[in-house]
């Protein structure tokens, strides 16, 4: 039987550092008020802040006007019930806890805070949580044990007056609904007559067999099991109210004889409660959904040995048909916080539930379909549900669910057009994670690249390598010495020979004698010996690393872990020739915006002729990437005031373009805040700049390598590269001591530069990129869902 921790993608060591680096935990708390000055204090607090406090005393709604509350979301627990891994105790569920408010905030936009409450007695629980509710717009209790978490849900929604929602309950319900009613659809099955077995009578199961009913399924087709067998009718011991509810008549007593003929077995009890016995004697086409966490109860693997004609879903991400709550809690609250809703009700679930159910038949756009390479994404037995990072979850979903809202009379603030809040939808997306997620799907979408990592012996590199492999991104190769390197594998808690990473040593490679010849005939005018370049290449990893994809035996680099920028980019520039203009790009991901400052690493004080030439360097590269440039070329005057060289020298710049005349837009000298303010810039009338500038062409590199890093240290955004640009083979030089995922990042990049970009960018790219991506996305026709389910009242 094959372990789950099989599939595992990480360490446990990973799984700490991911937490503990470079901040513990994964939320922090980012102000929406600058703080800069005595007035903003003035307001933000005493005095001003009287004004607010006594409008919200007089009526206690406008705190939705004045304060977070509208758009702010707790996560609380007990720790009860944390995943499948049991009662571990308040504290112990924290990061549960932390992971559910950070998935908020990716997938819909909504701040979050966990609260972790010390107590297992429900009323303490209660009391504590109704004196603090009014803070939230809404409360997503999580991994509370059952029965407990039916009495706390039910009464706090009697106290509070916003959404109080069990996500294990209703999440859980809402999703696999709707992955049941399309599992049905696809094995040509009527939702009335399937006979259902549900595993696991708690605060999931019950009340996924509760809404399922409630969309048709039959109570007498229905059977429910616990860990003391089948809840039939008349079962006195190790019963509640609660699991009465769906005591059937039956003579059956176990899992094993409820299972036999059942058209599906959904799963929301522990790792390994089904058997492949129990599956192998269920009816055709069998429907099982195995969603206990982080294990399921049978894996796909055991139970396609047994059914290859079987639905398979699991809570995981590994493996196809993800029926976890993360689907559904992102998007039921976006709608219910944008209707300020009292409460999420009954048809506001079954809106989420159709809506994704009506989802996962529509076409999946590329994008999607290429993050998820290799795998079918049409619907179908392996697609009965959308992926968690499908972009349309935010903008299908919440409509559905505020308009049942609005319908039903719970709704404070009614959407008065929804198609243009479908739109605004769309753009609360976060353009960081979009970015990197564009960029790795085209990477996994393209040919295969392979990327050598050149201090393969260092754990963190060999750890990106082993993540960069798994994540399907491209073949990593690692240089060093084999036994080094599977001994910091095998410390770093990786099961190095499964994989099966490529190592190569230098010293002994096949290619040694090739790659000393070419370097000796490129160095050889340039004082060097042969035995010189036999060293560098024997000795020195950046230089093999460097042949090697000056050979073809490879596609891209990634180094610069252990030694400084300028070492290592003067090695690597011994072996590859400068294709165009060699610069430095850094990305800058802050509110929303994605800049691209150029040069942060290559032009130490570039003249005219050097900064035009960056200007079209870096444009290229952004379009590449997918988005239409437009630069401003920085400087601390403003079109020649105050006058002065370094000035001349930018306009200087501009006249070169001119005379080029390029395909992009492009103005300057500036200030930043011209560049990224269009009121700013409506003083100038002759602005060439349509909007607010994407692209950064510093004076020089200390104004752009300052400015980047600052605003890194300062918080708030992420500095992605400097990526280097220009070299006629792809090479990511990482800053030293890099972290694992910025070498994961610089790889990826290394892969996308080399070959991906250079194609014909992919579809969902080259969309982007005509349509101009920032231009307002055209709202999409309301979806319809479609559904066999007959609708319920
Ligand atoms: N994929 C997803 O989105 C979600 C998955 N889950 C998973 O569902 C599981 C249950 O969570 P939750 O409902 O919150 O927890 P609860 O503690 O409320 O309920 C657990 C239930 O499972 C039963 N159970 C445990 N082991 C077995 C077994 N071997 N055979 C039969 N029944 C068993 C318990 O029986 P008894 O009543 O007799 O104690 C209880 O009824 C967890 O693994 C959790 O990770 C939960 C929410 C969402
Ligand atoms: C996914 C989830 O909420 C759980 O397993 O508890
Ligand atoms: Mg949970």
């Amino acid at each position: 039987m094959p372990d789950q921790t099989d599939k595992q993608t990480f360490s446990d060591d990973e799984a700490l550092e991911f937490h503990r680096r470079p901040t513990p935990g994964k939320i922090s708390m980012a102000p929406t008020k600058p703080m800069a000055t005595q007035r903003d204090l003035s307001l933000a607090y005493s005095p001003g802040v009287a004004v607010p406090v006594r409008a919200i005393a007089e009526e206690a709604d406008r705190a939705y006007d004045y304060t977070s509350k509208g758009n702010l979301v707790a996560v609380i627990s007990n720790g009860t019930a944390i995943l499948g891994l049991g009662k571990l105790g308040h504290m112990a569920s924290k990061p549960v806890m932390e992971g559910k408010a950070v998935l908020f905030k990716r997938f819909a936009d909504i701040d979050s805070f966990d609260v972790e409450v010390k107590t297992t007695d429900p009323d303490e629980f209660v009391t504590v949580v109704k004196n603090i509710g009014d803070t939230w717009g809404g409360i997503n209790l999580e991994d509370i044990k059952s029965p407990e978490c039916f009495i706390i849900e039910s009464q706090l929604q009697d106290e509070l007056d916003i959404p109080v929602f069990h996500d294990d309950q209703h999440g859980t319900a809402i999703i696999s609904t709707a992955a049941l009613i399309n599992a049905c659809e696809i094995t040509g099955r009527n939702i009335e007559d399937v006979k259902v077995v549900l595993v696991g009578a708690g605060a999931a199961g019950l009340s996924s067999i509760g809404l399922m009913k409630a969309m048709g399924v039959k109570a007498e087709n229905t059977t429910v099991v616990d860990l003391a067998g089948v809840v039939y009718r008349g079962r006195a011991e190790h019963m509640d109210q609660w699991k009465a509810v769906h005591a059937t008549d039956t003579h059956k007593r176990t899992l094993a004889e409820a299972m036999v003929g059942a058209d599906v077995v959904l799963g929301l009890s522990a790792k390994g409660a089904i058997t492949p016995e129990m599956v192998a004697s269920m009816a055709d086409k069998p429907i099982i959904f195995a969603m206990a966490n982080p294990d399921p109860e049978i894996t796909p693997e055991e139970v396609h040995a047994v059914r290859p004609d079987a639905i398979v879903a699991t809570g995981r991400s590994d493996y196809a048909n993800q029926v976890n709550n993360v689907l559904g809690f992102p998007y039921i609250f976006r709608g219910a916080l944008d209707v300020r809703a009292r409460r999420v009700n009954h048809e506001m679930k079954i809106a989420a539930a159709r809506a994704l159910a009506a989802l996962a038949r529509e076409d999946v756009p590329d994008e999607v379909a290429m993050a998820y390479r290799g795998r079918r994404l049409k619907f179908g037995p392996d697609y009965i549900i959308p992926t968690p990072f499908d972009p349309r979850l935010i903008w299908y979903v919440p409509p559905f669910v505020a308009q049942a809202a609005m319908d039903t009379g719970v709704a404070r603030k009614p959407i008065e057009d929804m198609d243009a809040y479908r739109t605004e939808l769309r753009q609360r997306l976060d353009p960081s994670a979009a970015l990197m997620q564009k960029i790795a799907s085209a990477v996994r979408a393209a040919p295969n690249k392979r990327v050598v990592f050149a201090e393969g012996e260092e754990p963190a590199v060999i750890r990106a390598a082993w993540a960069f492999k798994q994540s399907e991104l491209g073949t990593p190769i690692l240089v060093g010495r084999e036994d080094l390197i599977r001994q910091n594998a095998m410390e770093a808690g990786l099961r190095f020979d499964e994989l099966g990473i490529e190592i190569v040593n230098a010293r002994v490679s096949e290619h040694n004698a090739l790659y000393t010849d070419s370097l000796y005939e490129r160095l050889q005018r340039r004082g060097y010996l042969r035995r010189d370049v036999q060293r560098m290449i024997n000795q020195d990893r950046n230089y093999f690393a460097a042949a090697m994809v000056s050979h073809g035996h490879a596609d891209a680099v990634v180094t610069g872990v252990t030694r400084n920028f300028n070492m290592v980019l003067k090695e690597v520039r011994r072996v590859l020739d400068v294709k165009e203009r060699l610069i430095g790009l850094s990305i800058l991901l802050a509110k929303g915006r994605t800049l691209f400052v150029a040069d942060t690493s290559i032009h130490e004080l570039p003249d005219a002729e050097e900064l035009a030439e960056i200007a079209i360097q870096a444009a290229a590269t952004v379009r590449k990437l997918g988005r239409n440039p437009r630069v401003a070329f920085l400087s601390y005057s403003t079109f020649g005031n105050p006058p002065g060289d370094r000035g001349e020298k930018v306009r200087e710049a501009i006249r070169i373009l001119d005379a080029k005349g390029v395909d992009f837009e492009y103005e300057g000298e500036m200030p930043p805040e011209i560049a990224l303010d269009p009121d700013a810039r409506s003083n100038y009338p002759f602005m060439r700049l349509s909007k607010d500038a994407n692209v950064l062409v510093m004076p020089a590199i200390h104004s752009a390598s300052i400015s980047t890093r600052l605003v890194q240290a300062l918080g708030g955004a992420t500095v992605i590269g400097p990526l280097l640009v220009g070299l006629e083979k792809s090479v990511q030089i990482v800053s030293l001591g890099a972290s694992v995922s910025e070498i994961i990042t610089a790889a990826t990049f290394a892969a996308y530069e080399e070959g991906v970009a250079d194609e014909d960018p992919p579809e969902p790219i080259r969309a982007a990129a005509q349509r101009e991506p920032d231009a307002t996305p055209q709202p999409a026709p309301a979806p319809r869902p479609r559904t066999s389910v007959p609708p319920t009242s």
